[in-house]
């Protein structure tokens, strides 16, 4: 059986969870093992919405460890719910999202199940023995790891695979449950969450188009073109961190190692040099579009089209293009 740890949301299961259990799924039907289930812990927002997305990815159960210790997160309480279900199940993988809350129960459920875990996991390459490609340094080198052993947890990186309906969706049966827990499983919990003032990161990293902007931009008042470009496309604009240290943009609009990573289907990199730090926020974009005056920069190397100019000539001249095209 593979297990994989799920996360909510109002919405159902988590972007970042489903792309988990696509991860999931695949590596169980290449190891020769398509029994998919999933645990989730605490309350959930909304039953109907989890069971949809998980009976899409196949998953034949829902372990729900339903008990009002667990409706604050801790992440020893967590682990020991998941460690529950899968010693009981004698998984053979356990998987979870690479979510900072993702990252932080695995660790705890590897150790209890004294087993071996693999982080930040982009590509499943072989399956005997268990070999997996991994993301490390924010994303800018690239490892292959080797897990010799029986059981294996893994935290897949968030955005290395799309999130892909199973060929046949399931009806998911929930067994709630209520897991063993000790007084030191509940010794470090949250007490009280609360979101940062004007920090919403949402616009960004749910957007398909991407327009980016760094030093290039050249002041604060360089970005109307780049916004304009952002409204023309129907997206959201996101800089460099020289933009948001400089004072020219708020942070929650960076991109990177230190700020929001994006997955759009276009990523428009304007006067963005492309360094290692950027990089591993945007990479995971399909397609990128990089406007530069220097033909040698790292985003126009690597992006799939370049513009090399001035970004304050090829910006309104896009901007004309499409207006004009729209009449
Ligand atoms: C620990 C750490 C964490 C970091 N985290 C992040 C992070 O999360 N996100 C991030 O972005 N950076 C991060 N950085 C900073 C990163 O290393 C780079 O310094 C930064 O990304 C560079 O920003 P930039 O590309 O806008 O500026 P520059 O590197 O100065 O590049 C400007 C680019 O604009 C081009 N250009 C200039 N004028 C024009 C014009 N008129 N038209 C077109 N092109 C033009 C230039 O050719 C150049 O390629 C981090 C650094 C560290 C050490």
């Amino acid at each position: 059986m593979i297990l994989v740890l799920v996360e909510t949301d109002p919405q159902g299961v988590t972007l970042t969870s489903r792309e988990a259990l696509t991860f999931a799924r695949t590596m169980g039907e290449r190891m020769g093992d398509p029994q998919l289930e999933a645990v989730a812990v605490g309350p959930l927002p909304d039953t109907a919405a989890v069971l949809a997305h998980l009976g899409e990815q196949g998953v034949t159960t829902l372990h729900h460890a339903d008990d009002e210790r667990l409706a604050a997160y801790g992440a020893a309480a967590w682990a020991a719910a998941v460690v529950d279900v899968a010693s009981s199940g004698a998984a053979r993988l356990v998987v979870g999202s690479g979510t900072p809350r993702g990252m932080e129960v695995l660790a705890h459920v590897a150790t209890r199940l004294d087993c071996l875990m693999a982080a930040n996991v982009i590509a499943l390459e072989d399956t005997d023995p268990l070999t997996v490609s991994r993301q490390v340094m924010g994303g800018g080198v690239f490892e292959r790891m080797r897990l010799d052993g029986e059981v294996a947890v893994v935290a897949v990186a968030g955005h290395a695979v799309d999130p892909v309906p199973a060929a046949e969706s399931r009806t998911t049966d929930v067994r709630t449950y209520e897991p063993a827990l000790t007084d030191a499983d509940l010794l470090t919990r949250v007490v009280r969450t609360e979101k940062a003032a004007g920090e919403d990161t949402s616009a960004l990293t749910g957007a398909k188009v991407v327009v980016g902007a760094g030093r290039g931009a050249g002041s604060a008042d360089g970005f109307t073109d780049l916004l304009e470009l952002k409204d023309l496309l129907g997206g959201a604009l996101g800089v460099s961190r020289v933009v948001t240290s400089l004072g020219w943009r708020p942070h929650h609009e960076q991109v990177g190692q230190t700020g929001s990573r994006i997955s759009p289907d276009l990523y428009v990199a304007c006067g963005i040099s492309g360094a290692i730090q950027h990089w591993a926020g945007c990479q995971s974009a399909k397609t990128i579009l990089a406007i530069n005056t220097d033909p040698d920069a790292p985003m126009v190397t690597q992006a799939h089209y370049a513009v090399i100019g001035d970004l304050h000539e090829v910006v309104p001249a896009i901007n004309e293009e499409l207006r004009r095209r729209r009449g």
